[in-house]
């Protein structure tokens, strides 16, 4: 079966400055990939080439099997929850969650509230998001990229802000999501949560893939430890190159 989410060569220049400089990666169908890598690695630049929410300068992606650009029927087919989720905030949780469902040109049919109940999210439905505290928001953007029963579902530091709870929570969110055959692609920082759900790791540093293979293959098995996590994290990062501040363009 062709991967939900593959990139070969990806390039992504904002003027001068080169931030993934021929990234190759894939995600299967029912398996987890983990993209680790310092601040300002690249990571979610990668996966905002893989949402469509960004061109990327070079190189071959293919979401579902399907070139660049994005067209809205695989778009439809893509769960995705990436930083700073833009909701408007005067509206409710749920009716957020419709307007979105609403541009993917999907019905509701219950949709909305079986995934605000998933993220632990059903008595703040009717809410105004301007309400909810920072994990509460963190959850509503995990429900808004899990509502559309993605095949492709790629989460971007989805525990950040989220109590121990909401850590358990995704956890087994990605179980189910896998089981059902939708391929994962997730960033974070905890190398230990991304040992143990991912099948496979990519290590991005300075825009380049330093290592990647799947997590016995890197030695990052069970018996990994925090301590053996963070001697391999900093073994795999490039030197610092020389780098220079570009003015900030959205493409
Ligand atoms: N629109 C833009 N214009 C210019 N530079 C950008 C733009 N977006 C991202 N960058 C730069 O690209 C590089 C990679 O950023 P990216 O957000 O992909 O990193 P990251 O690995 O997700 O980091 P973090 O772990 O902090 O989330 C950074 O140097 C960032 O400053």
């Amino acid at each position: 079966m062709a991967p939900v989410l593959s990139c070969r060569g990806v390039v992504k220049t904002y003027g001068k400055r080169t931030v993934l400089d021929g990234v190759s990666l894939s995600v299967e169908a029912g398996q987890v990939t983990g993209l680790l890598g310092l601040n300002g690695a690249g990571k979610t630049t990668l996966m905002r080439i893989a949402t469509g929410l960004v061109a990327p300068t070079a190189g071959n992606v293919r979401v579902l099997g399907q070139a660049l650009p994005i067209r809205p029927a695989v778009l439809a087919r893509v769960g995705a929850a990436l930083d700073a989720p833009a909701f408007y905030r005067w509206m409710t949780g749920q009716g957020m969650l419709r307007v979105l469902l609403d541009t993917a040109g999907l019905p509701d049919e219950g949709r909305t509230t079986r995934v605000l109940e998933r993220v632990g999210l059903a008595d703040a439905a009717d809410r105004r998001i301007r309400t909810y505290s920072q994990g509460m928001r963190q959850r509503l953007a995990i429900a808004a990229a899990l509502m559309k029963e993605p095949d492709l579902l790629i989460l971007d530091e989805p525990t950040n802000g989220l109590d121990p709870a909401g850590v358990r929570l995704v956890r087994g969110i990605i179980a189910e999501e896998t089981a059902r055959g939708a391929g994962i692609l997730i960033s974070s920082h905890q190398l230990d949560e991304i040992a143990r759900l991912c099948d496979s790791i990519v290590m991005i540093s300075q825009g380049v893939v330093s290592a990647s293979g799947t997590v016995d293959q890197l030695g990052l098995g069970a018996a990994g430890g925090q301590q053996n996590l963070e001697d391999w994290f900093f073994a795999q990062q490039r030197p610092m190159a020389g780098t220079s501040a570009v003015e900030g363009t959205d493409r």
